[in-house]
């Protein structure tokens, strides 16, 4: 069974943010990720994440301005300096939190625009550049345009090629089957055709984004699909519950 981490962005939102990690282990989780950590100190994170004995699967680099909605600033050539600042704005919780995988966002951009194309293909260099010698990779996600209309990175099959083209050491596909599913369909073909590219994978309910256990895509086979493609990193559990989160957790006790 693979390894899942409670995305507390999502979930325990019945707790503050910090407490969430308490909550997490609690329920019996033994790693955790989110979206992002920039409202708390990197040490309050790093104590939450030490004292609950969590390990940390993944968060985002700072996306820009959320709440005037940026999605990210790696595909704007015009926020190129902010998108650097973004990098030294996020290493000291690398380094706090001893985490191992990031996630850039493109932002939100025309894929067929050649300026956007050009800035997000040498930003992500910069990026697995930036974190490489900090032991750090770089994951990308195509996520549909129906829950982020207008977003950079809307298919799955590009953000591979790219990956196979840049050919960077640290450099993965973030395969969140909730996307994909909505995207193009035919996951489980997808996974096997692009697990070598794959450091990280997400999950949710389609087309609800709820539990992994109900609506359109049968989970206990995609785990086991998983376990079968000898896939070793995290699942991160990016859904938000039904109801009360720890009322949700049926598919996830017992295992
Ligand atoms: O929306 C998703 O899916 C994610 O994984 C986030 O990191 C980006 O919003
Ligand atoms: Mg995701």
């Amino acid at each position: 069974m693979p390894r899942f981490a409670a995305n507390l962005t999502m979930m325990f939102n019945e707790w503050a943010f910090l407490d969430r990690f308490d909550a997490a282990a609690e329920a019996g989780f033994t790693a955790v990720e989110f979206l992002f950590p920039y409202d708390h100190e990197p040490e309050a994170v790093a104590e939450r994440l030490r004292r609950n004995l969590l390990d940390l699967a993944l968060f985002n680099l700072p996306p820009g301005d959320w709440t005037a909605g940026d999605r990210g600033l790696a595909a704007l050539p015009e926020r190129r300096r902010e998108f650097e600042a973004s990098l030294d704005k996020a290493l000291p919780y690398i380094q706090a939190t001893g985490l191992r995988r990031v996630h850039l966002m493109a932002g939100l951009a025309d894929p067929a625009a050649a300026a956007s194309a050009e800035a997000y293909r040498s930003a992500v260099r910069q990026a697995a550049a930036f974190l490489a010698p900090h032991g750090v990779e770089l994951v990308i996600e195509p996520i549909n345009g129906r829950d982020m209309p207008g977003y950079f990175l809307n298919d799955v099959d590009a953000a591979a090629r790219l990956i196979r083209d840049l050919a960077l050491p640290n450099l993965r596909l973030q395969f969140d089957m909730y996307h994909c599913q909505i995207i193009h369909g035919d996951v489980t073909t997808r996974l096997r055709a692009l697990m070598p590219l794959i450091g990280h994978v997400q999950v949710a309910s389609v087309p609800s984004r709820h539990e992994p256990d109900r609506e359109e895509l049968n989970y206990p086979f995609l785990f086991a699909e998983l376990d079968r493609q000898g896939y070793g990193g995290f699942v991160g559990c990016e859904y938000r519950p039904a109801g009360k989160t720890l009322d949700g957790l049926g598919w996830f006790r017992g295992r």
